[in-house]
């Protein structure tokens, strides 16, 4: 099955929407891609959300619209059904890996100890959430399960800024992180889509600027 991370490999940032008001989704999520974060997780956290994925998924083609907060197997067939693209999870239980590995939508189950990630290499599962990031030990920590588990690869999300992103994003099992930090609850509530443009345009450039680090 198609990784998460093959889906835009180009997007070193997934943007984490809690959305209020569906009719909210579609300029929100053209405000990201044109900021160059087209990889877009929608929270199933508001009654809102899968009218917004819908809307995304019907409205924004260029782009890759996905659930996020899917902690259920009535979710998972909810968030596929409104077309979702891929599927985010805090954690996981096997109920819930059976239903998103059946959905054949490409998934990112959370993780936060190293036996969780023994458990779903074991299960044929090597991309990962990495939850919630810097309460759970943050770049260090995921520096240290590169060696022992080389296999996974890890979108780090929880707690990650603008100033934090490009050390996870140096690391070799980081493709992208998730955050919040591009879309202010003040610029969402103004419905400021240039002020979110802008800091998505910045997000999107914090690979280049980890390459030029070296
Ligand atoms: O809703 C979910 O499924 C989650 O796992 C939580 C989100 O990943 C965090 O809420 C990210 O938010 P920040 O910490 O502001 O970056």
């Amino acid at each position: 099955m198609t990784s998460v991370f093959d889906l835009a490999p180009q997007a070193p940032v997934v943007p984490v929407v809690v959305i209020e008001d569906a009719a909210d989704a579609v300029p929100l999520a053209r405000a990201l891609v044109a900021g160059g974060l087209p990889l877009i997780e929608i929270t199933l956290r508001t009654p809102a959300a899968l009218d917004a994925v819908r809307a995304v998924a019907a409205e924004v083609p260029e782009a890759v619209v996905g659930a996020g907060t899917v902690v259920t197997a009535e979710a998972v067939a909810a968030a596929a059904g409104a077309g979702a693209r891929f599927l985010v999870s805090p954690g996981w239980t096997e109920r819930l890996l059976g239903a998103l590995g059946d959905s054949g939508v490409p998934f990112l189950p959370g993780v936060s100890t190293a036996s969780e990630v023994v458990a779903l290499l074991e299960r044929g599962v090597e991309a990962m959430k990495f939850f919630p990031a810097e309460a759970a030990g943050g770049v260090p920590y995921l520096k240290s399960l590169a060696g022992p588990l080389p296999g996974a690869r890890f979108c780090p999300t929880g707690g990650i800024s603008a100033g934090s992103a490009p050390a996870y994003l140096s690391l070799p099992n980081v493709p992208c992180v998730g955050g919040t930090w591009m879309l202010p609850p003040d610029a969402l509530a103004a419905r400021d889509w240039p002020r979110v443009e802008a800091l998505a345009r910045e997000a999107s450039g914090l690979r280049g600027a980890v390459a030029t680090r070296g």
